[in-house]
C-alpha cells in the first residue's frame, strides 16, 4: 500500500547515525501534509454544506434530499473537526518495503483518489499495528509510536518487531526508542517502572503506552486508538453478532475497548447502525459525563448514552432510595405484581347500576361485568387495549338485558294458549267464531295481543336497528361512562405505579409474597420523583399496558387539524395567486391553481423530521437498536434486564463488568444467570486480564479485600507500579472532618494538582459534603458549586479537582488519588459491601490513603500508617495492625 505521492513528502527510511531530530522532522512533514490535506476537506466539505443549506427546493422530495445531504456535510465537518487532535498516532513498516500510516481517520491521496496517506485506525490494513508481536510481527519490520501535541511531532518510539527485514537501518531505529522532543528519554524511564508482572513483550507500543497510563488525568476518559493492546483490539473487531460479553477486574478497559467497539461497528456496518442506532448504558450520569467524549473524538456521534434510570421515555429516574427498596424492585416478580396490579384494577362493581336507557331501564351488575371481563382477559391484549372488548362486551350486555326484558314483558301478556292455534289453524269452527264475535270465548285477550303474539312467533322482538339504537343510546349515557372508568380505566404506566406504591392495599393484593417489611419499603405517597429502579418497573408496566388509545386518537386528531390547517392556508396562497394571475391581460400565463390543488400544495409545507438517530430513538421506547453496549453490566437487575433486552430484538449486544465489583444488592455474580433466559448459552464471554489504571502496590491491597468474597475470584495484574505504598489513618470521630480536610490538601498536592476524590459510605455522604465546599479554601478550583459532590441529581462532576463521592458514584471513573473513608463502614453497609470497598480502592491511579475511625478491616493490613511528610513521622493513633 503506497504512502504519500510526488506531491507530498516521503520519509526516507532513516539510516545508521540518524538522530532522533531528523526522523522526528520527517515525520513532522508528514504530519504537517496529512493537517494541510485534512483542512482541504473540510473546506471543501463547508463550502458545499452552505451551498445545499442555500439551495431553495419547493418539491418535498427534493427536500429530503437536500435535508440529507446537508446532514451528510455537516457531520463529514464535524468529523474533520473530532480528528484533528492526534490525527496520525502510528506507522507500520512492512518487511516488503510497504510503509503504513495509522490514524483517526482514513484520508486519501488527492491525486490518485486511492492510495491511503492515512489509514483509519478500524481498517483491516491497520490491523497489524495493534496485534504484531515479536514472536508473531505478521509482516511488520518495525512499529512506530507518533506522539504529537496539535500539529506537532512531539516523541517518536519505535518497536523493531522482525530485524532481519530492517537490514542495516535497525541500530539507527532502535536509537530512537522513547526520545521525546527534548531529547530526554521518558520513553525507557517508564519501561524501568514496569510491574514485572505482566510480560513486556504482551504489552504493544510500551513506551507510549506507559507514558500515557502515567499521565494526569482530566476527569474525561480518552480515547486509547494510539495504544489498542492485542486482547484488546481482538474484542473491539470481533465480528460476533449475538450478545458478546466482556468480563474483566477494575481498570482493564473493559469502557475503553466498550466504546472502541461502537466506533468500530459504527465504522464497519455503518449504513445497518447509522439507520437504527447504537445505545451505550452506564451506571450514573457523572459516569456518562466522564465517557462521553470519546466517541466524538473518534468522529463518532449517532450514539444515546443513558443510564438505566432515564431509559423511559419522560422519565428521569434519579432520586435516591433505600437499598431494600431498589433490591425488591428489582427482583423479577415485580413482573408478577405489576400483572396483578393491573388485573386488580379490572374491577368488579360493588353496587348495581341501574341506567335507563330509551324505555328500558339496564342493570350493570357482576352478570354483566363478569363475563365482559373474561372476554376482554381472554384476548391476551394489554390492559388499554383489552379496554374496548371490555366496553364493547358490557354494552352488549346491557342490550341484551334490554332487550331480553322487552321480549319477558310481552310474553307476560296473558294470552290463552288457543290463540295460537287460531295462528295454525284459521279455518276451526272456534277461529272463525272468533272472527266473527270476539268476545265469544269470552277471553280477556285482544287483537293487539294476538297480533303481538303472532309477530313474537315470527320475528325478534326488536330488529337490528333496535338493537343498534339502544347500544348507541348505552355508549353515549355519561353514568356509564363513568362506571365503566371505574371498572376497566384506562391507565398509564406513571398512574399504576405511582397509584400502587401510594396504596398499602392494592400493594397486598398485588403482593402478597412480599414480606410485610419489602412492601413497607415500596410505598411512597403520589407525587415523588422517580428512582433508577422505578425505569423498568414503568417500561414493564407499559407492555402490561399497551398504549393508551386517546394518546394516539390526539395524534392523529391533531395531525389532520395540522394538515387541514396548512391546506386552507395553501388554498389562501392559491386564491391570492389565482387573483393576480386573472389580472394577466392575455390569459394564458398558467395560474397556480393548474399546477397544483391546495392539498399538494399544503403537503409541501409539511416539516421533515430532523431529529438524529439518537435523539429519535430516545422519544421512542419500542425503539429497536442496532447494537446495544452494557457497561457495569454486574449491577443490572433482573428487571432491568428485560427492559434492556426490549431495546435489542436481536441481541447484537456488548455486555462489560465485573461479577467482582457487583455492589448493587439486585446485581448479579453470574453471567449464565443473567442470559439464560435470553440467549441460553448463546452468548461469548472474553476476559481481560491487565490493569491499566492501577499501580501494583494498590492493587496487592485490592487483592486482599477481593479474597474477602470467597470465591476464587483474582485480581488483574498491573501493567505499572506507581511508586506510592498506600496508607491508612486512624481518626477520632470528632476530628474526621477537619483532619480529612487537610489531608485532601495534602494528597492533591502530592499529585501535582491531579483530580482527587473522597469516597465514603453513604451514610457519611451528606456529613461529609460540607468538606467538598470547605475544599475550595484550600485546593483552587475545586467544587465551585452546590451539592455535596458538586452535581445533584445529576451526580458529581468528575472534572472538579476534588469531589466526595458513594461508592456508587465512583463506579467506572478514575482519579490520581483517592482517599476512602470508613472501609469498615463501606464494608457493612450492604450485603456487597466487599465488593463495594473493592471498587472504591481500585479507583486511584496511583495514591491511595484510608482512613478510619473504627477497627481496620483485617484485609487491609497491608497498609502502612501514614507518615507526616515533612517529618516522616506517624500521625494520629495507629489501628489495626
Ligand atoms: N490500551 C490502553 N492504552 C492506554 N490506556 C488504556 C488502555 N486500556 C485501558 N486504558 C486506560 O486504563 C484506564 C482504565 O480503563 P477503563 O476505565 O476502561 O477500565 P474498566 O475495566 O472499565 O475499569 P472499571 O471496571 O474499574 O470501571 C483508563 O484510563 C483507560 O484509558
Amino acid at each position: 500500500m503506497p504512502t504519500g505521492s510526488a506531491d507530498t513528502p516521503e520519509p526516507r527510511a532513516p539510516r545508521p547515525g540518524d538522530g532522533g531530530d531528523a526522523e522526528r522532522e520527517r515525520e513532522q512533514q508528514y504530519l504537517t501534509m496529512l493537517h494541510d490535506r485534512l483542512d482541504q476537506l473540510r473546506a471543501t466539505a463547508s463550502t458545499e454544506l452552505a451551498q445545499v443549506l442555500l439551495r431553495d427546493d419547493p418539491e418535498p422530495g427534493a427536500r429530503a434530499d437536500r435535508d440529507a445531504l446537508a446532514a451528510r456535510h455537516a457531520d463529514q465537518v464535524a468529523r474533520f473537526d473530532a480528528v484533528r487532535d492526534r490525527l496520525l498516532f502510528g506507522r507500520i513498516d512492512m518487511a516488503d518495503g510497504e510503509r503504513r500510516y495509522i490514524g483517526r481517520m482514513g484520508v486519501l491521496d488527492p491525486d490518485t483518489g486511492y492510495d491511503s496517506l492515512l489509514i483509519d485506525w478500524r481498517a483491516p490494513a491497520s490491523r497489524p499495528f495493534y496485534l504484531a508481536t515479536g514472536a508473531t510481527p505478521l509482516g511488520v519490520a518495525r512499529r512506530r509510536h507518533i506522539r504529537t501535541v496539535g500539529r506537532r511531532v512531539t516523541h517518536l518510539d519505535d518497536e523493531t518487531l522482525d530485524t532481519g527485514a530492517l537490514g542495516d537501518g535497525v541500530l539507527g531505529l532502535l536509537t530512537l526508542d522513547g526520545l521525546g522532543a527534548d531529547g530526554s528519554d521518558r520513553g525507557s524511564g517508564a519501561r524501568g517502572a514496569l510491574a514485572g508482572e505482566v510480560p513486556r513483550d504482551a504489552l504493544v507500543g510500551e513506551a507510549t503506552l506507559l507514558a500515557t497510563l502515567g499521565a494526569q488525568r482530566t476527569g474525561r476518559m480518552r480515547d486509547i486508538v494510539a495504544t489498542i493492546q492485542s486482547e484488546q483490539d481482538r474484542i473491539i473487531r470481533s465480528d460476533r453478532d449475538g450478545v458478546l460479553v466482556v468480563d474483566g477486574g477494575p481498570g482493564t478497559g473493559k469502557t475503553t475497548v466498550a466504546l472502541h467497539r461502537a466506533a468500530y461497528l459504527l465504522y464497519s456496518r455503518r449504513e445497518h447502525l447509522a439507520r437504527r442506532g447504537v445505545l451505550i448504558i452506564g451506571p450514573n450520569p457523572a459516569f456518562l459525563r466522564y465517557i462521553e467524549q470519546v466517541l466524538p473524538s473518534l468522529g463518532e456521534t449517532g450514539v444515546l448514552l443513558s443510564t438505566i434510570g432515564d431509559l423511559f421515555p419522560g422519565v428521569r429516574g434519579r432520586s435516591a432510595e433505600s437499598t431494600l427498596a431498589a433490591e425488591v424492585k428489582g427482583r423479577s416478580i415485580m413482573v408478577d405484581v405489576l400483572g396483578a396490579a393491573v388485573r386488580d384494577l379490572q374491577r368488579l362493581p360493588e353496587q348495581p347500576l341501574e341506567i335507563t336507557v330509551a324505555d328500558g331501564v339496564a342493570r350493570l351488575d357482576e352478570t354483566i361485568v363478569v363475563p365482559a371481563r373474561a372476554a376482554a382477559r381472554l384476548t391476551g391484549r394489554p390492559h388499554n387495549l383489552a379496554r374496548p372488548v371490555f366496553v364493547r362486551e358490557v354494552i352488549a350486555g346491557l342490550t341484551r338485558q334490554i332487550a331480553d326484558r322487552y321480549e319477558a314483558s310481552i310474553d307476560e301478556v296473558d294470552i290463552p294458549d288457543f290463540v295460537d292455534d287460531f295462528m295454525l289453524w284459521p279455518d276451526t269452527d272456534a277461529a272463525r267464531e272468533h272472527q266473527n264475535d270476539s268476545t265469544a270465548v269470552g277471553a280477556d285477550w285482544s287483537d293487539t295481543a294476538l297480533a303481538a303474539a303472532a309477530a313474537a312467533s315470527e320475528r325478534p322482538v326488536l330488529d337490528a336497528a333496535d338493537l343498534a339504537d339502544l347500544r348507541r343510546d348505552l355508549s353515549s349515557d355519561p353514568r356509564l361512562a363513568e362506571a365503566i372508568d371505574g371498572l376497566w380505566p384506562l391507565l398509564s404506566p406513571q398512574a399504576l405505579l405511582t397509584g400502587l406504591f401510594a396504596d398499602a392495599d392494592a400493594l397486598g393484593r398485588a403482593a402478597p409474597e412480599l414480606t410485610g417489611d419489602e412492601r413497607a419499603v415500596l410505598l411512597r405517597p403520589p407525587g415523588q420523583d422517580w428512582t433508577a429502579t422505578d425505569a423498568p418497573l414503568l417500561d414493564e408496566a407499559a407492555e402490561l399496558l399497551g398504549d393508551d388509545p386517546r394518546l394516539a386518537i390526539d395524534a392523529a386528531v391533531s395531525a389532520h387539524l395540522e394538515r387541514r390547517e396548512r391546506i386552507e392556508y395553501a388554498g389562501g396562497v392559491l386564491d391570492i395567486l389565482a387573483r393576480g394571475d386573472t389580472e394577466d391581460p392575455d390569459g394564458e400565463v398558467l395560474m397556480a391553481s393548474d399546477l397544483i390543488d391546495a392539498d399538494r400544495f399544503g403537503e409541501r409545507h409539511a416539516e421533515i423530521d430532523a431529529r438524529t438517530t439518537a435523539e429519535r430513538a430516545a422519544a421512542d421506547r419500542g425503539w429497536a437498536f442496532g447494537h446495544v453496549i452494557v457497561d457495569e453490566a454486574q449491577e443490572l437487575s433482573p428487571m432491568a434486564w428485560r427492559m434492556v433486552m426490549r431495546r435489542c430484538p436481536s441481541r447484537s449486544m456488548t455486555l462489560v463488568g465485573d461479577v467482582a465489583q457487583t455492589g448493587d444488592a439486585a446485581g448479579t455474580s453470574s453471567w449464565d444467570q443473567v442470559l439464560d433466559p435470553y440467549v441460553g448459552q448463546r452468548f461469548v464471554l472474553e476476559r481481560l486480564t491487565v490493569n491499566y489504571r492501577t499501580g501494583a502496590e494498590i492493587m496487592e491491597v485490592a487483592g486482599d479485600v477481593l479474597a474477602l468474597q470467597g470465591r476464587g475470584l483474582r485480581a488483574p495484574r498491573s501493567v505499572r507500579r506507581s511508586g506510592h505504598a498506600p496508607w491508612r489513618l486512624a481518626v477520632t470521630e470528632q476530628e474526621l472532618t477537619a483532619r480529612l480536610a487537610d489531608l485532601v490538601a495534602e494528597e492533591h498536592n502530592a499529585c501535582g494538582g491531579g483530580r482527587l476524590a473522597v469516597i465514603v459510605p453513604t451514610a457519611r455522604r451528606d456529613q461529609l459534603a460540607g468538606l467538598a465546599r470547605a475544599l475550595t479554601d484550600v485546593v483552587p478550583g475545586a467544587v465551585p458549586r452546590d451539592g455535596a459532590a458538586g452535581g445533584g441529581a445529576a451526580g458529581p462532576d468528575p472534572e472538579q479537582p476534588v469531589v466526595v463521592l458513594t461508592v456508587r458514584e465512583s463506579k467506572g471513573l478514575e482519579f490520581d488519588a483517592v482517599i476512602v473513608v470508613e472501609p469498615e463502614r463501606i464494608l457493612a453497609e450492604s450485603p456487597r459491601g466487599a465488593g463495594d470497598l473493592y471498587v472504591a480502592l481500585t479507583r486511584p491511579t496511583n495514591r491511595l490513603g484510608v482512613v478510619h475511625v473504627g477497627e481496620l478491616p483485617v484485609a487491609l493490613g497491608r497498609l502502612r500508617p501514614r507518615l507526616v511528610m515533612s517529618e516522616w513521622m506517624p500521625i494520629g493513633p495507629s489501628q489495626g495492625g
